[in-house]
């Protein structure tokens, strides 16, 4: 069943039309005559969409819809309002007033189920995006921390392990933007106990080293200039909860010396204080450096290394858990989409492609923002190539040109750069520092990209590439790269 799609409507003939157009097309279709009985009905029926005639005996369409939307509240079905054919003026005041859409009759049922459809998925997506909103924190979490991955899920298995030890401190290592922050939330609401008092962050790295002991311990006042009245550090604030310490690599000695002491004590005294408080905090830290190779150069304390890293969580980068590339935009694309309250149903098969051959050096932070950046930009409602802009990775130094004039599909972008005119240097999949791609992956990248922008033309990439039309056939083949995504 594809959604449940109420018609309000006094034509009668349009309603058995359209009942029957939208029961052929998967959907559970109902109808009303009027307004009194069209309210009435969408109380038992709980349709998904109402299809609504502005012009009703009995009511005005307008009033439904506001019936329909103050009565359903979040799960209110979305209306496509029918209006006569010149009346402009109407379905604007509909829009205005709510409407999801408008048709214009005599009305089309190609259009009519075309309109529907997209209802219908708009719909779902916002009840996703309300949803977790809803939801307890506990689901709220799962569900934000999306891991298919095995390195992934054993880590999501591991932060729930260590919620079941409320005191242990852990010590969280990754890349910047792998999910560091995501994981120690969800550490925190895995914790019973602690899970209901606050989850405080300190940016180690984003605050000045004059003010971060201030920031942590709190102050007396008077206990320099401008300590005007005393004011609670983080660590008070943390209270019975979780203290995130994140970019602890970049904490200075003299702070380190002080953690070390609350930790080992589970006091401490705010700056100018002459009273021991206690800190009843689980800790947390997290750091995209190497912390044994800090220590190995006297920028980390041992001792406070050892303290810290009681329970340990590597998140992998992104580039090495590619089988989280594809449910990760997926479900930045539902966050968003319902967000701008738009029908994105997904990513083409090239699209995918171009995702998954991309290594993400700013891991899931940057495959955020490029599905956000997708988003703004769909024309559709499944997302292409085109729309999914990346940023060609830094290399050392190009590589050698295949072709005396090769295109730039690495950094495409919509609507600007054509198989006509290619421009810019193009750039293998890779990142410096990590294991370098193989020839074979760089030259399906490549070919995939050029057939991209060629969109599917076997001839112009044969002259790109400046090779025989075979060959590229053969490479094709080879790679088994499937052409069908060009064919439409
Ligand atoms: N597994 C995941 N599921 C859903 N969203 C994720 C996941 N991992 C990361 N994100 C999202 O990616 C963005 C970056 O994640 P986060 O801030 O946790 O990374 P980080 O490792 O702490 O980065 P930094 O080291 O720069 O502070 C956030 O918007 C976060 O919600």
């Amino acid at each position: 069943m594809n959604g449940k799609v109420l018609i309000i409507d006094d034509e009668r003939t349009f309603r058995v039309v359209a009942e029957a157009a939208l029961g052929g097309e998967g959907y559970e279709a109902r109808s009303a005559a009027s307004a009194g009985e069209g309210l009435e009905l969408a109380r038992s029926f709980q349709p998904e969409v109402v299809v609504l005639d502005r012009n009703l005996p009995d009511a005005d369409g307008l009033s439904v819809l506001e019936a329909l939307r103050a009565e359903g509240g979040d799960a209110a079905p979305l209306v496509v309002m029918a209006t006569a054919y010149g009346e402009v003026e109407n379905a604007v005041t509909a829009l205005k007033s709510g409407a999801f859409d408008y048709l214009t009759k005599p009305i089309q049922l190609a259009e009519l189920v075309n309109t529907v459809g997209k209802a219908v998925e708009a719909r779902r997506l916002r009840r996703r995006n309300a949803g977790f909103s809803d939801a307890g924190r506990r689901k709220l979490e799962q569900d934000l921390c999306v891991g298919e991955s095995a390195a992934m899920r054993r880590a999501l298995e591991l932060a729930e392990k260590v919620g079941t030890s409320p005191d242990t401190t852990v010590l969280i290592q990754g890349e910047s933007g792998t999910g560091k922050e995501i994981l120690a939330h969800l550490v925190h609401v895995r914790t019973p106990g602690r899970s209901e008092a606050p989850f405080v962050e300190l940016n180690c790295a984003a605050i000045p080293e004059t003010l971060l002991e201030s920031e942590l311990f709190g102050y007396e006042k008077g206990a320099f200039t401008d300590a005007k009245r005393t004011k609670p550090g983080l660590l008070e604030q943390a209270e019975g909860g979780t203290l995130f310490l994140d970019e602890i690599g970049d904490m200075p000695l003299a702070t380190q010396a002080k953690l070390l002491k609350v930790l080992e004590t589970q006091t401490f005294r705010r700056l100018g204080g002459t009273r021991d408080l206690r800190a009843d905090v689980r800790f947390i830290a997290a750091t995209h450096r190497d912390l044994s190779a800090a220590v190995a150069s006297g920028a980390f304390r041992l001792d406070l290394y050892h303290r810290l890293d009681v329970f340990h969580l590597q998140v992998p980068p992104l580039r090495e858990r590619p089988d989280d590339i594809l449910p990760l935009a997926r479900f930045f694309l539902a966050r968003y989409a319902a967000r701008a309250g738009r029908a994105l149903t997904g990513f083409s098969r090239a699209a995918e492609e171009r995702l998954l051959a991309y290594p993400f050096p700013g891991n899931v932070r940057e495959l955020r923002n490029v599905v956000e950046r997708a988003v703004i930009l769909a024309s559709g409602p499944v997302l292409g190539p085109g729309e999914v802009m990346l940023h060609a990775a830094p290399v050392a130094s190009a590589p050698p040109a295949p072709a005396p004039h090769p295109p730039a599909p690495a950094a495409a972008s919509p609507g600007i750069a054509g198989p006509a005119e290619p421009q810019g240097a193009w750039r293998p999949p890779g990142q410096e520092g990590a294991a370098p791609p193989t020839l074979e992956q760089v030259e399906r990248a490549y070919l995939l990209d050029l057939l991209e922008r060629a969109g599917g033309n076997r001839s112009q990439v044969a002259r790109w590439m400046g090779v025989s039309y075979p060959t590229v056939m053969k490479k094709i083949t080879d790679y088994g790269i499937d052409l069908g995504r060009w064919k439409s």
